[in-house]
Parts: structure tokens; C-alpha cells; sequence
């Protein structure tokens, strides 16, 4: 089993190393040359306005959007041209809001599927680990994916992330449109994840949270790369604010 840096001591080592992030919806320019470099172990939260190109900047970074520009690197390879199923291959896992899920398997069903040993040969991420770390899958085990509430539906798809041992895992949105309840509960889970080790990219509507959960975060506006830094040193100041609109 791969030791795991301390959450607040990511290692130096570059997983994501993106630079120069343009793209584009048809003819309408949503990022303008953003750069993002996440590193072994390290947390880092995506902040910005609704529209300002988070999930977009997520979506380019996956491969997910044709129309972009600019050099993206993940673990050393070359993926600026790379499409998604290339991206999910190489050890980065996405959990999209409210999606994830295979709605007409069971829970037991999406979880053995989504196994796979991690790129160093990894296997720590257990069927059994994952049934220990939501307690409610376990109840729920026969059950198929669209017969679970959304927060369920948000834990198997984090669950099936988890089995496919990543080495950075994208969480957009994780907790939108959650019961309070849950919404704790997942950020519990994402406080594990990270003292695993596991890298992590967090949008999140809670800007407190990702700042208190995050070792950096990164702003965005109108697509431009705005502020980026230690959350210690961000969180609570009046540029953050400002760029938040709180
Ligand atoms: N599929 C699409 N086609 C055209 N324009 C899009 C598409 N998706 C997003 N946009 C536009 O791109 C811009 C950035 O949107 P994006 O969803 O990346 O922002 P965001 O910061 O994630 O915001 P939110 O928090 O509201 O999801 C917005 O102006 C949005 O309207």
C-alpha cells in the first residue's frame, strides 16, 4: 500500500500540470489561458461565480471539450489532445454532480464493475473499505442505482471513483442539491479521501468548506485565472471575498 503524504505536506510531484487553457463553445470564448498544476496528495479548491468556467475548466482538463488550446500534462504524459476515456485510463477519476451512476445495475453491481488496480498496481480501495466508508451503500447493497436518493446515488458514485484507485479524483459539485445530513456526510468522506492521499479537485457551492478542506485554491473569472494560493493565507481575506461576492 502506497503511504500517504500528510494532507497539510502534498509531495512536490506534479500530477496535473496544465498551462495556457483556452476553450471554447462554438464561437464563444469561455477560458482565456488558465493554468493549473495540482500536486501528489494535494487538495485543491476551484472557486469562482456562477458561469465563471470551473466546470468548464474541469470538463477541458478531461477532454471533455473539443474546441481548446493549450498544453495539459497528467502524470508526466502528454494529454492536450487526449479524449476522455484516455484520461479516465491514466488514474483520474471524475465525479460529476448528480451523475456517475448506472441507474439499472445494483449497488453491489457498480461498484464490482468499476474495479480496477491502481497505475502503481494499488489495491487498498477495497469493496469492503469502500462499504465501511458509506455505511449507508451497505443497507443498500440489492438496490439499483435509480432506486437511491440523490445523496446515495452522490456516495456510490464517489464509491465507484474510489474502487478504480486514482491518483486524482475531480469532485464537481458534489453536495449540490443534498439534505444537510448528507451533505456532512460526504464532506466526512472527502476530509478521508484526502488523508489517504488521493489529489483532489473540489467545486463546491460552500466556499468556506473548500477553503477549510482545501492546501490551495485556485479563482476564477469570466474564465481568467484571477487569485491562486495557500487557503490558509486566502481564506478570510477581503481579495477572496471580493471575487466571490460574499
Ligand atoms: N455546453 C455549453 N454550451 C455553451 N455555453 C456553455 C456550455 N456550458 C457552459 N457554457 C457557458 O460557459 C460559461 C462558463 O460556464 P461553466 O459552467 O463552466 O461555469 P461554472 O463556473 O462552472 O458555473 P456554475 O457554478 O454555474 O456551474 C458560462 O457563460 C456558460 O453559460
Amino acid at each position: 500500500m502506497a503511504s500517504a503524504p500528510s494532507p497539510s505536506s502534498p509531495s512536490s510531484e506534479l500530477l496535473l500540470d496544465a498551462s495556457g487553457i483556452h476553450a471554447w463553445y462554438g464561437s464563444s470564448h469561455v477560458l482565456h489561458g488558465v493554468d493549473l498544476q495540482i500536486r501528489r496528495g494535494e487538495t485543491v479548491g476551484l472557486l469562482g461565480r456562477n458561469g465563471m468556467g470551473k466546470s468548464t475548466l474541469i470538463r477541458t482538463l478531461l477532454g471533455h471539450v473539443a474546441q481548446r488550446d493549450g498544453r495539459i500534462t497528467l502524470f508526466g504524459q502528454d494529454c492536450s489532445r487526449a479524449r476522455p476515456h484516455e484520461v479516465a485510463r491514466l488514474g483520474v477519476a471524475y465525479v460529476p454532480e448528480g451523475r456517475g451512476v448506472f441507474p439499472n445495475l445494483s449497488v453491489r453491481e457498480n461498484l464490482v464493475m468499476a474495479a480496477r488496480t491502481g497505475r502503481d498496481g494499488r489495491s487498498d480501495w477495497t469493496y469492503e473499505r469502500v462499504l465501511a466508508t458509506f455505511p449507508r451503500l451497505k443497507e443498500r447493497l440489492g438496490n439499483l442505482g435509480a432506486q437511491l436518493s440523490g445523496g446515495e446515488q452522490q456516495m456510490l458514485s464517489i464509491g465507484r471513483a474510489l474502487m478504480t484507485h486514482p491518483e486524482l479524483i475531480i469532485l464537481d459539485e458534489a453536495t449540490e442539491g443534498l439534505a444537510p445530513l448528507i451533505v456532512t456526510e460526504i464532506w466526512r468522506v472527502i476530509g478521508q479521501i484526502r488523508a489517504s492521499g488521493i489529489a483532489t479537485l473540489i467545486v463546491d457551492r460552500d466556499y468556506r468548506k473548500v477553503c477549510n478542506e482545501s492546501d490551495r485554491l485556485v479563482v476564477l473569472q469570466k474564465g481568467s485565472l484571477v487569485l491562486a494560493g495557500a487557503s490558509a493565507a486566502l481564506r478570510g481575506s477581503t481579495e477572496l471575498a471580493g471575487y466571490l461576492g460574499v
